[in-house]
């Protein structure tokens, strides 16, 4: 059974969190994404907030004059990150949802609520050459308005799933599963990601059809003790691992199933 191999895009928002506590120069995000993309990144991730607590637009501007692999931007949807991502072009925008007072991005975008403004928006953006993601819960209903808005592409928030122990987070991965594969019958390109991590991200990457991983805090964190490339490179291995155990799995069900059936 061949598949593409799984992408590992690299958010490096929180190398920016440390340099805005303090109003320093370092740590540079432009640094660490290219030391990203040495150790394997495949694209790197930035989310420019309105509050701009991390990522600043310069940074966006450097990245976008510097990168060798492509800029995943997320944003919300608003007329000012409209015109930015007009004018810079970034390979790829996410789409998601926006809180102030929020720590992290804590739901998914809410496509059939919004679902005129989102659609404008995927409209703005293709005519820019930017591919459209929508940062989404895994919700048969924002999956199927995905759709009709245009987006080719979607990023299923694992964040619940992410949080969740035991039973619960067993319950939030088949949420994700029958998603991503509701997702791909409707001919979307599927990407994942929120709070993934050393231990839990296996069994996000063995789901089938996967395309990419956005992996940021807790690739940040680690590199404070292994250094970057070697935290970007052991999330790389781990996500390879993954799909190809979800792979081997896919294989011997068919196996059993052509045996028995
Ligand atoms: C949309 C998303 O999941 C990421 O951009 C994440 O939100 C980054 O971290 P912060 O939430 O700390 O900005
Ligand atoms: N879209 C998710 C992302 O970019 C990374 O989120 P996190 O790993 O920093 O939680």
């Amino acid at each position: 059974m061949h598949a593409p191999r799984i992408q590992l895009g690299v958010n490096i928002d929180h190398i920016a969190t440390l340099r805005q506590a303090r109003g320093t120069r370092y740590p540079d995000p432009v640094q660490a994404a290219l030391l990203a993309e040495e150790a394997g990144a495949d694209g790197i991730t930035v989310h420019l907030r309105e509050d701009r607590r991390h990522i600043q637009e310069r940074d966006v501007r450097l990245l976008a004059e510097t990168l060798n692999t492509r800029m995943n931007l997320e944003m919300a949807v608003t007329e000012a990150m409209m015109r930015l991502a007009e004018e810079i072009r970034p390979a790829h925008v996410c789409l998601v949802p926006e809180k102030r007072e929020e720590l992290t991005t804590e739901g998914g975008l809410d496509v059939v609520g919004g679902f005129a403004a989102v659609q404008a928006a995927c409209r703005r953006l293709a005519a820019a050459g930017c591919e459209v993601s929508l940062f989404i819960d895994p919700d048969p209903a924002q999956i199927e308005a995905a759709v009709r808005a245009g987006a080719p592409v979607i990023e299923l928030h694992t964040g619940a799933y992410a949080e969740a122990v035991g039973q619960a987070a067993r319950d939030e991965h088949a949420r994700i599963a029958v998603a991503a594969e509701m997702a791909l019958d409707l001919g979307l390109t599927v990407n994942a990601g929120h709070g993934l991590h050393y231990h839990n991200v296996e069994a996000i990457a063995a789901i089938g059809g996967i395309h990419e991983l956005n992996i940021g805090h807790a690739i940040i964190a680690r590199a404070l003790f292994v250094g970057l490339k070697e935290a970007v490179a052991e999330m790389k291995r781990l996500v390879i691992a993954g799909q190809e155990a979800g792979l081997l799995a896919a294989l011997e069900e068919h196996d059993h199933d052509h045996e028995h059936g």
